[in-house]
């Protein structure tokens, strides 16, 4: 089986490649052992990077390879809970963010009522022992995992003891006076608060789409902010973009590239005009 790389020729902007694997199966039996990192990874914030730099020096320290476990679609929108789960970024766009913060490949997990009915039992046992072989396990000290989000660092702890690896739980890095969280991006951009989603981001909020004449067309559930025109950067050149009263997005100036082709906006501040 061939290593499905997330850079692809619709994937503008991809500077580097890892493998992008969907589901347990497609990794191959010699990537593990390795060193592992669990959870949503929505936009890898500053606060994902910090996660990610702790487990790069495990993984370095033990020689292995380092892999991010990603679920899609986010969970709280399969299990119908009521809170804002738009997306920061797709599964594609995380995975190349990833691979920019050093990550060796990315596992995109789909997550379905079925999954989330595992006990944290069977889901270390099933998926981080043995179908990644993780050798160490790193995740954020508020991570949750498993049937009703029972499973927390300490319970992975003990249940890593008997599968053979070890937990490492991260402190959260804080953004102003709360821990950086998709969560606060989330809502900074609802209000139109660009300057602090990118502050929570360590750059400004891109959405990847296709043309479709001046409308870009976007993934459903893309988390975009108000209504409104702003200054962006059109696949890497200024240009100028609007969310119309629809909620679609415009490109008003910047990109003259062809209709049906991949393009990337990154949001850069509200144009008053
Ligand atoms: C096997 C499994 C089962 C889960 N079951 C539930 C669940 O029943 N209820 C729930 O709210 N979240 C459930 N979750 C979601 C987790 O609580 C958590 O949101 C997820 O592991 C992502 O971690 P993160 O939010 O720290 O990124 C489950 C996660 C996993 C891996
Ligand atoms: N500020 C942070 N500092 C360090 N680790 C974090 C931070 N936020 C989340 N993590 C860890 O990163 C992994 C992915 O977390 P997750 O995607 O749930 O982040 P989140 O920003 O809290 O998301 P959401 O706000 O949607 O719940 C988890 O292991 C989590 O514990």
């Amino acid at each position: 089986m061939t290593a499905a790389l997330f850079r692809r020729t619709d994937e503008p902007n991809a500077r580097a490649s890892i493998p992008l694997w969907r589901g347990v199966d497609q990794v191959p039996a010699t990537f593990g052992p390795c060193v592992v990192m669990v959870g949503v990874f929505d936009g890898l914030h500053r606060g994902h990077r910090r996660l990610v730099d702790h487990a790069r020096s495990i993984s370095h320290d033990r020689g292995l390879p380092l892999l991010l476990v990603t679920f899609d679609p986010h969970p709280a929108r399969v299990l119908g809970i009521d809170r804002d789960t738009s997306a920061l970024s797709t599964i594609a766009y995380r995975a190349e963010l990833a691979a920019d913060a050093g990550v060796d490949a990315v596992c995109a997990l789909r997550f379905t009522r079925e999954l989330a009915s595992w006990t944290p039992a069977e889901f270390a046992r099933e998926v981080l022992a043995d179908g990644l072989r993780a050798a160490a396990v790193v995740v954020g000290a508020n991570f949750t995992f498993g049937a009703r989000g029972a499973g927390t660092v300490d319970t992975l702890n003990e249940l890593g003891r008997d599968l053979g690896f070890t937990t490492h739980g991260v402190p959260l890095l804080q953004v102003v006076d709360t821990p950086c969280s998709s969560t606060y991006t989330r809502r900074c951009l609802r209000v139109g608060d660009l300057a602090g989603a990118a502050r929570a981001l360590g750059r400004p909020h891109r959405v990847d789409g296709h043309r479709l004449g001046d409308v870009v067309l976007l993934a459903d559930y893309t988390a975009l902010p108000p209504t409104g025109r702003y200054r962006a950067l059109v696949d890497d050149r200024e240009g100028l973009v609007e969310i119309d009263a629809d909620g679609r997005l415009r490109i008003l100036a910047g990109d003259p590239s062809p209709a049906g082709r991949p393009v990337t906006v990154a949001f850069l501040e509200h144009n008053e005009c």
